[in-house]
C-alpha cells in the first residue's frame, strides 16, 4: 500500500510501515516529549494496577535470534493485586506474526517448508524465552489465499494430527510450551470437509482438542465461505497446565456473544488469531487512534472492549506483508481486478481484563510478543466491576429465543403522535 496525504507526502510506505515507523507507539515515542508521551500513553494503552506496563527483562538467546533474523521482540508484563489466600498465577504468553516466505506461485511443498523454518526460529525464540502459552497466527502454514476462490489452496489443508500438529507438538515437548496452532483443516472421516480450525497442543505434546472458526467472514476479499463450513464445535474452553484458554478465530471478534460464550465457559485467556488488511479493518483493531467518544463507539467491536467486558486476557494476532496471487480477481465492487488482498498490518497485541494494553508489535515485520500476566486479574476484575454478577442473562436468553422465531417482531413502541395527521 502506498498512501499520499494531502500534501503529498507518503503516509503508509510501500513496505507497510507508517511514514518510516513500525506503529503507531514508536511514532508516539519518537515525536511527542516525554511527559507529553506518558501521557498520551496512559490514554491509549491504560494503566495496570494504577501504573504503565512494565517491560519483561527477555532472555539474551531469544534477543540474538529477534536480533539476527530481524523480528520484532517485545516484553510486557501485566500485574495483578496481592491478595491474602492466593498465590499469584503468572503465566508467560507469546503471539506470533509473521508473512509468507515464497512467492505465491511456486511449488506449494517449497511455500510450505519455507514457513515452516521461519516458523521454528520464531518458536525457538518463544522457547528459550521461557513461553508457556503461545499462539500462531490465522491458518499460520499457508498464503492467505480465500481471495482467490480457486479450489487448488485446499491441498494446504491437513488432518488435526497431520504434518503441522506433529511439527508443533515436539517443539512443545521440547519447552514445555502450550501451542495453538490454527490452520486450514481437513476432516477425512466427514467426506473431506474443510474447515478453519485452532489445534491446541498440550505442554506434553499431546492434542487437548480443537475448535473451529464460528463466523466466515462475507465482506471484501474474504471469501472465505467458499474454501470451509462455520463450525460445530461450540465455544470450548481448554485447561492446560498454565491456565483455561479459548480461541476466537479472527472474523468472530466482531460478535460479540461469541466473546460473551467463551467468558461463560470460564475463559482466563483467549486468542484472537486473525487475517486482516489495512483498507478494510485497521482503525477498528487497536482502538488506539480513537479520540474517547469514537473509541466507545468502535469498542463493542473489538478484543480490548472484550477483554474488560468477560474479565479476562485477550491475545490479538494479525499476519503481515502483501500476499500476491497468479491470477487476478475482484471484489465485485466495480474496482479494477487485483492480485492481492491489500497489506495486512501486523499490530498484534495483549488486552488486559482492567482495560489495559500492550503496545502493537510492527505493522510489517514479523514478530514475537511475550507478555506476563497474573491470571488472578481476572477474578479480581470480577468482584470490582461485578460485570458477571449483574448482567441479566435471563433477559437476554428471552430475547434471544424470541428473536430466533421466524415470526419475531423488533419491540418498538412509536409515539401514537407519530402517524397522527395534523389538523
Ligand atoms: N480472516 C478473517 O476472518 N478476516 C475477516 C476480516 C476481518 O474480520 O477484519
Amino acid at each position: 500500500m502506498d498512501k499520499k496525504n494531502e500534501n503529498g507526502e507518503e503516509s503508509v510506505n510501500k513496505d507497510g510501515s507508517i511514514c518510516g515507523y513500525d506503529s503507531l507507539h514508536t511514532i508516539l515515542s519518537a515525536n511527542l516529549k516525554p511527559h507529553i508521551y506518558q501521557e498520551v500513553s496512559r490514554l491509549l494503552h491504560g494503566l495496570n494496577c494504577g501504573k504503565p506496563l512494565e517491560l519483561v527483562a527477555l532472555s539474551a538467546n531469544g534477543k540474538a535470534l529477534s536480533f539476527e533474523h530481524d523480528f520484532d521482540l517485545q516484553g510486557f508484563c501485566f500485574r495483578a493485586d496481592k491478595e491474602f489466600l492466593r498465590e499469584p498465577r503468572v503465566v508467560r504468553v507469546g503471539l506470533i506474526q509473521n508473512s509468507i516466505v515464497l512467492p505465491t506461485t511456486l511449488h506449494f511443498l517449497d511455500q510450505k517448508k519455507a514457513i515452516f523454518q521461519k516458523l521454528k526460529l520464531l518458536i525457538d525464540a518463544a522457547g528459550v524465552s521461557g513461553v508457556n502459552i503461545l499462539c500462531l497466527q490465522e491458518a499460520w502454514t499457508m498464503p492467505f489465499a480465500f481471495c482467490t476462490r480457486e479450489k487448488r489452496w485446499c491441498e494446504f489443508a491437513e488432518p488435526v494430527d497431520g504434518e503441522s500438529t506433529q511439527f508443533l507438538q515436539e517443539l512443545a515437548r521440547k519447552y514445555n510450551m502450550v501451542i495453538i496452532s490454527p490452520i486450514l483443516e481437513r476432516d477425512v472421516n466427514h467426506g473431506d470437509t474443510i474447515w478453519n480450525t485452532a489445534i491446541i497442543i498440550g505442554n506434553h505434546g499431546n492434542i487437548i482438542g480443537k475448535h473451529r472458526k464460528n463466523h466466515i467472514p462475507r465482506v471484501g476479499d474474504f471469501n472465505e465461505s467458499t474454501y470451509y463450513m462455520e463450525g460445530n464445535t461450540g465455544h470450548p474452553v481448554f485447561e492446560t497446565a498454565f491456565g483455561k484458554i479459548a480461541v476466537n478465530i479472527c472474523y468472530g471478534r466482531h460478535h460479540p456473544l461469541n466473546w460473551l460464550a467463551f467468558g461463560l465457559n470460564g475463559a482466563e485467556i483467549v486468542f484472537n488469531p486473525s487475517a486482516t488488511v489495512g483498507e478494510l479493518s485497521e482503525p477498528m483493531w487497536p482502538i488506539e487512534l480513537a479520540n474517547p467518544s469514537i473509541e466507545i463507539f468502535l469498542m463493542v467491536l473489538q478484543a480490548r472492549n472484550a477483554a474488560i467486558a468477560n474479565s479476562y486476557f485477550v491475545g490479538s494476532i494479525n499476519r503481515v506483508g502483501t500476499e500476491v496471487f497468479p491470477n487476478p480477481f475482484t471484489s465485485g465492487d466495480g474496482k479494477p481486478q487485483h492480485k492481492d488482498f491489500g497489506h495486512f498490518y501486523g499490530s498484534s497485541h495483549f488486552s488486559a481484563p482492567d482495560g489495559s494494553c500492550t503496545p502493537s508489535l510492527s505493522r510489517f515485520r514479523d514478530g514475537l510478543l511475550i507478555s506476563d500476566m497474573d491470571l488472578n486479574l481476572c477474578r479480581q476484575l470480577k468482584d470490582k466491576w461485578g460485570f458477571r454478577m449483574t448482567a441479566r442473562y435471563e433477559l437476554y436468553a428471552e430475547m434471544l429465543a424470541n428473536y430466533s422465531k421466524a415470526d419475531y417482531e423488533p419491540q418498538v413502541i412509536s409515539d401514537p403522535l407519530l402517524h397522527k395527521k395534523s389538523p
